[in-house]
């Protein structure tokens, strides 16, 4: 395939992620089950709420560790990404949240600017996509421990790349490059889809120059992060690790993410065969998350209903 190819190809992914794209074919909503039967989507991945008991009896005994995504997970999705605050609701329950499980926010942004957003103390972040994991601050404000940051040597390569894709992309209208500190991401939600192919070139192009680093996509949004293999998955079994529960029989980690990159997270929980992978979507997609949430509104509603459940709950001797 040519270069023009690629990037035709490229832009047409883009529209595919975009969530108020008309799908093509009616069989893009369903998924075969293991009998070549067809199931909808929501048979297979039931919603959280609607099987909140079930799950809450799957738990029982179980010591809950709570993964949150912040984009589109905590805070609704908006045209401009430096405006995608939590609002203050939504604070207050996972302030909730934090006080009964161990509780980690994984996000895309950098863990400065997450935790900007989100200001809570008590909780790990883990910004750039896990690559920048910190454990929590003190309820002071004075230290807070980075724990992992396996990105470390391509810093100055993502400044300079930041700067080149600011410069080569400024004549594009409403194309913006988000500095993620160890990744990056150039924004389209703004640009006219007549210019997404223009923007998706330059950005190829950068790629050319640049092997060491590799492209994800998300929603209305082009990622270039280190090639190493480190990735939301990753930074989940991680923090596990760090806790000293990872091999604990009696753990369950739930997971709440609504991007391509929280796949990653939801494949590790499928692969250890423990805890819960809830994606947060209202169309049908592939995903190995077992639940679904629609919206921020309905994870908020989760959460409230989690710490309602805990709070009842007997604690054990
Ligand atoms: O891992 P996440 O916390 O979900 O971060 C993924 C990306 O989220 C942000 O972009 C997305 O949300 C923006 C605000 O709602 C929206 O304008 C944009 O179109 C979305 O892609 C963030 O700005 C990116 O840097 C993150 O990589």
């Amino acid at each position: 395939m040519d270069g023009v190819g690629k990037i035709e190809r490229l832009v047409e992914s883009l529209r595919d992620l975009s969530p108020t794209r008309v799908r093509s074919s009616p069989s893009d909503d369903y998924v075969s089950n293991k009998d070549g039967k067809r199931s909808s989507w929501i048979a297979l991945h039931p919603s959280a709420l609607d099987t909140f008991d079930k799950i809450m009896n799957d738990a029982k005994g179980k010591e809950i560790v709570m993964f949150l995504d912040y984009d589109g997970t905590l805070s609704l999705i908006t045209e401009d990404p430096d405006r995608a605050y939590i609002t203050d609701e939504m604070r207050e329950v996972v302030k909730e949240v934090a006080k009964h499980f161990k509780t980690a926010i994984v996000s895309g942004r950098s863990t400065d600017k997450v935790q900007s957003f989100v200001k809570l103390t008590g909780i790990h972040y883990a910004g750039s996509h896990g690559m920048d994991i910190k454990g929590p601050t003190k309820a002071d404000k004075s230290t807070q421990q980075v724990m992992f940051q396996p990105a470390r040597d391509y810093l100055p390569m993502i400044d300079e790349v930041v700067k080149i894709l600011r410069e080569k992309t400024k004549s594009i209208p409403g194309a913006s490059v988000e500095h993620n500190k160890f990744c990056l991401s150039v924004h389209f939600r703004r640009v006219d889809e007549k210019g997404w192919a223009a923007l998706a070139e330059q950005v190829k192009l950068v790629l050319l120059e640049y092997p060491k680093l590799r492209m994800t996509q998300g929603r209305k949004v082009l990622e270039l992060r280190p090639s190493i293999k480190w990735d939301k998955g990753k930074a989940l079994e991680f923090l596990l690790n760090s806790l000293g529960i990872a091999e604990s029989k009696d753990v369950l980690p739930v997971y709440i993410g609504d991007d391509r990159t929280d796949e990653d997270a939801f494949k590790v929980l499928r692969e250890r065969g423990q805890g819960l992978g809830i994606v947060v979507s209202k169309t049908p997609k592939k995903t190995y998350a077992s639940y679904s949430l629609q919206d921020p509104s309905q994870v908020k509603e989760f959460l409230k209903r989690l710490v309602k459940w805990k709070k009842q709950t007997p604690v054990r001797t």
